[in-house]
């Protein structure tokens, strides 16, 4: 007997309106203007430059998604807003949310094309993929590597503490982009050996944001190269954060078992991505990523747990565990032994 109730099914088939409300608020720049203050609808469609014949449902809609708060006729941003959705926000998440809007709202018009041909027409059409010829866009660069991290910042305090760091001594992240992750994780646990393997056109975008990191980070090192096609360095740990999904299931197969020659005996392969567990809070959610990366890339698509032991252990490891970090991403340890 099913629990689904006639408005519950409503809400499923309209959800888009939803994020549609969060996504337009972002893009007008409205959390933003009201990180300095409260205001009424009429300052507002002035300084945004907004028509006032939507401006007042959709202010409301906003209050009543919990994000704006209203008191003595002025809107202001409640909490979450300010922290998450103001550009000025300790967390923003601005990368993520224009990519939301901008590269995934138009992608998921594509989800019947993805059913019936098993490739979306959008990414089918761009040959391999979104890191083709990317490093040599600046725009879809500034847009993926904003959008990639304002996912990963938030996960680094669990990752920190999701595992014994202290019992080793260096580490590679694999496709590490611009160092943002691994200088985090390189502060709190400043012995470590840490080095940024990627493509070797990402350097530039590495040198300029250590520079803006500061000392701390500095001690990063870059190594260049193609995970699929060069030696991939030595270390203890080896980590794929986010750069497993979007390739094809044989692929990620090679590059699993590319990783494992080069962890020291007794060190692991690190795993972080939204893996899709049953049982878990976060497993539909983590089908929709997978879908959702199937609908970005012509071969991607989110991984099970299962599946992904298995790659490892064929790969060569030994032990694999799970363990939920924050914002549904798990962290998967792959270890070699001894
Ligand atoms: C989705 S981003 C993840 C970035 C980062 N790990 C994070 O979690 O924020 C994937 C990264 O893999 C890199 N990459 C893609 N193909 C690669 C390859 N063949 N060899 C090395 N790095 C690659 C990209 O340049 C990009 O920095």
């Amino acid at each position: 007997m099913s629990t689904i109730d006639l408005a519950t099914v409503q809400q499923q088939a309209t959800a888009f309106q939803t994020a549609k409300l969060v996504l337009t608020g972002a893009e007008i720049g409205l959390f933003t203007a009201l990180a300095d203050g409260p205001a009424t609808a009429a300052q507002l469609c002035d300084r945004l430059e907004l028509h006032p014949r939507g401006t007042g449902l959709f202010l409301d809609a906003l209050v009543a998604l919990g994000l704006l708060e209203q008191s003595g006729g002025k809107y202001g941003n409640g909490p979450v807003a300010n922290q998450f959705l103001s550009a000025n926000g300790e967390n923003f998440l601005g990368g993520f949310l224009s990519w939301a809007d901008q590269v995934m709202y138009p992608a998921w018009g594509q989800l019947g094309a993805l059913l019936r041909t098993g490739k979306p027409p959008l990414a089918a059409e761009s040959g391999h993929e979104m890191f083709d010829g990317l490093w040599d866009d600046p725009v879809r660069v500034a847009l993926l590597t904003k959008m990639t991290e304002s996912i990963s910042r938030p996960l680094i305090p669990t990752l920190v503490k999701a595992f014994d760091w202290e019992s080793h001594r260096s580490v590679v992240d694999l496709g590490g982009c611009r160092g943002d992750t691994l200088a985090l994780v390189a502060q709190e646990y400043p012995h470590l050996d840490a080095i940024v393997f990627d493509l070797p056109a990402v350097r530039p975008q590495f040198d300029e944001h250590m520079a803006e990191l500061g000392p701390d980070a500095a001690r990063l090192r870059f190594h260049g190269g193609d995970f699929f096609a060069d030696d991939i360095p030595a270390a203890d740990l080896l980590m794929l954060n986010h750069a497993l999904v979007d390739w094809t299931e044989d692929q990620r197969r090679e590059l699993l078992a590319r990783t494992f020659p080069a962890v020291n005996p007794g060190g692991a392969l690190l795993i972080c991505d939204s893996v899709i567990v049953e049982g878990e809070p976060s497993y539909f959610r983590n089908l929709v990523r997978g879908i959702n990366m199937q609908l970005m890339t012509p071969g991607g698509g989110g991984h099970r747990l299962s599946q992904l032991t298995e790659w490892l252990h064929d790969a060569g490891y030994g032990k694999v565990e799970h363990r939920p970090l924050s914002t549904d991403m798990s962290l998967v340890i792959a270890n070699k032994p001894a």
